[in-house]
Parts: C-alpha cells; sequence; structure tokens
C-alpha cells in the first residue's frame, strides 16, 4: 500500500537480526491455522487461477504483484475506486479474519491478494491512510517474517513474527497506525490476503 519514504539505515546487523530494541506492538495479534491444510490448498487452486497486476512506484516495477477486491487502489494517484466483488471462495477467510480483528465482515470492504515470487520483498511503510484503523491478513504458500518497527526519541524498537503458512495477523491500535512493517524476500512462492476497511470519512 502507499509508504512514507524512511531514512535509509540499515534495519539488520551482519548476523540478519534486526537492529533496536524489541518491543511487542500493542495491537498486534498472530494467530496460527486460521485455514486448515486443506482449506489452504483450495485457496491456492483459486488464487493461483487469478490475474495479477504489476505494481509501479516511483517507476520501479515491484517483484509481487497484486489483485484487488472490493476497492482498488491506485499506487500513483492514491485514489480509491471500486473493483469487482469479492469471490464467493474469499467469503470463510474474510469472515475468519473479521472474527479475529473483532470487525463485522462486511467492514472489510477491500480485499488485496498479493503474489510474492521467490525473493519478493514488500518494502517499510504503513497502510495508506484512507483506510481504517484494522487490517487483517491471512498467509498461504511459503513462510516469511513481517518486521515491524518505530523510532522513539532516538531510539528504534523493532519486533519480528514469522508468519507461517495458514496463519492471520491482526494490525490495529499502534501496530497499525504508529508502527511500519515490512517483509523481507520470501524464499518460495507465498500468497496473502489482506482486508482493509474504509475510514469514515
Ligand atoms: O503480505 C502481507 O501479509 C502484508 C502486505 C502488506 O503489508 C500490505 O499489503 O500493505
Ligand atoms: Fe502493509
Amino acid at each position: 500500500m502507499a509508504r512514507q519514504r524512511v531514512a535509509a539505515t540499515a534495519t539488520v546487523d551482519l548476523m540478519g537480526r534486526m537492529r533496536g530494541v524489541q518491543e511487542r506492538p500493542a495491537g498486534l495479534t498472530y494467530q496460527p491455522e486460521l485455514v486448515s491444510s486443506d482449506e489452504e490448498r483450495l485457496l491456492l487452486t483459486a488464487l493461483g487461477a487469478m490475474d495479477y497486476r504489476e505494481i509501479r512506484m516511483h517507476g520501479q516495477v515491484a517483484r509481487r504483484t497484486v489483485r484487488h477486491f472490493g476497492v482498488d487502489y491506485d499506487y500513483g494517484s492514491f485514489q480509491l475506486t471500486e473493483a469487482e466483488a469479492l469471490p464467493v471462495e474469499l467469503h470463510e477467510v474474510r469472515r475468519r479474519c473479521a472474527d479475529l480483528a473483532g470487525v463485522a465482515p462486511a467492514s472489510f470492504a477491500q480485499a488485496l491478494v498479493t503474489r510474492y515470487p521467490p525473493g519478493a520483498v514488500i518494502g517499510w511503510h504503513r497502510d495508506a491512510p484512507a483506510f481504517g484503523p484494522t487490517v487483517a491478513g491471512v498467509s498461504l504458500g511459503a513462510a516469511c517474517l513481517l518486521r515491524l518497527r518505530r523510532d522513539t526519541a532516538g531510539q528504534r524498537r523493532v519486533y519480528e513474527v514469522e508468519l507461517a503458512p495458514r496463519s492471520a495477523y491482526v494490525l490495529a491500535g499502534a501496530a497499525r497506525s504508529t508502527w511500519q512493517h515490512s517483509i523481507p524476500p520470501v524464499p518460495e512462492l507465498r500468497y496473502s490476503i489482506t482486508f482493509r476497511q474504509l475510514r469514515r470519512p
């Protein structure tokens, strides 16, 4: 989603550990096994058959590709537009994410499917402010790391969680509004389905 430019300081040390003081972000929820292996297979089949669109930001094409449902997001103009409805295969996973997040399923107006081929990343960002205070995501395929960081009075706070296949996470509260997050290169093909609310005017 929209990202904010940050100072180019090294994120990890030579051992690949994040630099900074460990702190668990308030508002971060992690739930393993949100979907079963059988459900994951069906979802991967459905997602594998979809078409994806490239993301071009600042003239660069990202390795990851995306498909939006409900509400589309233009990465160049930051505009939201209506997109095709959520396919029926994704209704149950949206319901479970909404349960986990404690929101109404229909409030997740947008579903973003992201396809990460091996080596694809998402850089440091906060999700666009046009979206509401709760974001939830499901991971399918390869595991990856979700990194979080925030800077306070000259001190960087960091946190890292492994996103196992079939797991879900919620970013709410400070984890959504204050912390930035990123995903370092994924080892194998991974998909995420992330759900967002629209901010009320
Ligand atoms: O792939 C994910 O789980 C996270 C993606 C993400 O941070 C985003 O689309 O804003
Ligand atoms: Fe994000």
